[in-house]
């Protein structure tokens, strides 16, 4: 290992974020090394092939320029932590599933136990960064657990969350909105601060690196997820009052969003928000509140979350209720299962609901995917709804994975488009049309796909906040 490293980081977790976020630091600054460090041997012996553990697009040819020249990827975590200068922790924090605040407040405990580790090994004092979202004060915990080491050991705790979105990752982390960074006001802590600030300023305009205090950027994590996750929901909820009313969402959206003051991104109707992050956090921001004794406040957050559920559910009604209130024994070809395009990520997806309630109708379920594992799959599946093939002997056999969409759609009763993925607007849907049965049905969920070329193909189209034009028609 040479020496003559500007700085030595160190990355508890290489998960989705952790793996990129090193990665594109390292590429950024050669002359900082990076390490990349896990508890999973398993995930650790991915980062290490081309077969990386997770997809992104754009981060197979980054790591493939640093890895073994100032990005490694190793499970010898003391070793790593010994040598760094700056510790970040990218753990996952998940929702709490026992205990108190159970199903609502996040777990830290991960966060806890790198701290612990970290006050066990190092032998000198480093500064660590909170990578991980977690609810505001987290760092006075941290803070705590590391200056209870016997070593008279000085650590300097840092904020700073992480504002990437899969399926973007790479472009987000190039070129971040900003990059929050949240520290102790006092000198020690400013000089902390500026040592990160200094490892950003290699690439991001330092106008856009911001320092604030450490409850402000453990907090504004939490509100911007929540912030984006409500925008949504509000979409999602004009969805239904546009299809009883005749209204088309996508001319709301365009109208809505071409106010400056409200902006256009985001006010995409789907079947409802998933992913990882953004139903923890509001869950974790409403136990916040209520912990804080603000009821109104969580309530008012909470409402985002009731309105998603009312969203997933509506469209798995809606598919039951038009195909003649039954699914039972019926082929449904379902396109897409990852919770948005460009990632095979399943956390919390909101397709998941939708092969839940099918499942539950007896329905036989196709589903295509072009990133999605099988196994992921059914670990979700058991994680968040508790389904899995001891309890619901149904569920694998009901439910198959097709090796491409003509095989999902052959002799299908319905295809759902659940996922925006760029491949599907590309298909012969006249073809997949033809192999289909009849009446033929599409729900897209997305509004991805040509609705008028559908409907003269010959397709019954059912689309989210879109009017039926058996239903309604102009004055
Ligand atoms: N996924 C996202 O897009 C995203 C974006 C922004 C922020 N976040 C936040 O970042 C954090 C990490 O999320 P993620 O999606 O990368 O999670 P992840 O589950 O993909 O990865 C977490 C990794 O941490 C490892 N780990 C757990 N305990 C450890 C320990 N004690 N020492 C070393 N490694 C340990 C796990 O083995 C796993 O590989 C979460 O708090 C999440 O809310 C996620
Ligand atoms: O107009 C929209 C935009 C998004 N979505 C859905 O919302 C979910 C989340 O999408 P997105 O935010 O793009 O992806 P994430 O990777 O979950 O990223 C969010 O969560 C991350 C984890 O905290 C944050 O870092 C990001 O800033 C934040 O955008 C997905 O199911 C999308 O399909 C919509 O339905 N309509």
């Amino acid at each position: 290992m040479s020496d003559d490293w500007e700085l030595k980081i160190c990355c508890m977790g290489a998960g989705y974020v952790g793996g990129p976020t090193m990665a594109v630091i390292a590429k950024r600054c050669p002359k900082i090394r990076v390490c990349v460090v896990d508890i999973s041997q398993k995930q650790i012996d991915a980062w290490k092939t081309d077969d990386l553990p997770i997809y992104e697009p754009g981060l197979l040819e980054v790591v493939q320029e640093c890895r073994g020249r100032n990005l490694f990827f190793s499970t010898d975590i003391a070793a790593e932590i010994e040598a760094a200068d700056i510790i970040f922790i990218s753990v996952n924090t998940p929702t709490k599933t026992q205990g108190i605040g159970a199903g609502r407040a996040a777990n830290i405990k991960n966060c806890e136990l790198c701290a612990r580790t970290i006050a066990d090994v190092a032998t000198t004092g480093k500064i660590v960064v909170e990578k991980s979202t977690v609810p505001v004060r987290t760092a006075q915990a941290i803070a705590r657990v590391l200056q209870s080491n016997e070593k008279g050991l000085k650590f300097q705790v840092l904020s700073n969350p992480e504002f990437l979105a899969e399926g973007t990752a790479i472009a987000d982390l190039m070129k971040p909105d900003r990059v929050l960074i949240g520290g102790q006001q006092s000198e020690e802590g400013l000089a902390a601060a500026a040592k990160l600030v200094s490892v950003y300023a290699h690439w991001v305009p330092r106008e856009q690196i911001i320092t604030t205090n450490l409850w402000s950027s453990e907090l504004s994590k939490l509100v911007a997820n929540a912030f984006l996750a409500q925008r949504v929901s509000s979409i999602n909820s004009i969805s239904a009052l546009c299809e009883a009313t005749g209204a088309d969402v996508l001319e709301i959206s365009r109208a809505v969003g071409m106010d400056d003051r409200i902006g256009k991104r985001f006010l995409q109707p789907s079947i409802g928000f998933g992913g990882s992050c953004f139903q923890k956090d509001i869950l974790n921001l409403v136990y916040l509140c209520e912990t804080y004794g603000l009821n109104e406040c969580a309530a008012y957050w909470n409402q985002v979350i009731l309105m998603n559920d009312f969203q997933k559910k509506r469209f798995s009604e809606k598919i039951v209720a038009s195909m003649f209130n039954t699914v039972t024994g019926k082929k449904i070809a379902m396109l897409g299962y990852a919770f948005k395009k460009d990632t095979g990520d399943v956390r919390e997806t909101p397709s998941m609901f939708v092969l839940r309630d099918l499942v539950h109708e007896q329905a036989h379920v196709h589903v295509y995917d072009p990133q999605v594992k099988r196994e992921d799959m059914w670990i979700e599946m058991d994680y968040t709804c508790g389904m899995n093939k001891d309890n619901t002997p149904r569920l694998e056999e009901s439910v198959v994975t097709a090796p491409d969409a003509y095989a999902a759609c052959e002799k299908a009763h319905a295809l759902l488009i659940l996922t925006e993925w760029d491949e599907f607007k590309t298909y012969d849907y006249k073809k997949i049309y033809e192999s289909m049965m009849k009446p033929a049905f599409v729900f897209d969920g997305r509004n991805l796909l040509d609705h008028d070329a559908l409907r003269a193909i010959g397709f019954e189209v059912h689309a989210l906040g879109k009017p039926d034009p058996l239903k309604f028609s102009d004055l």
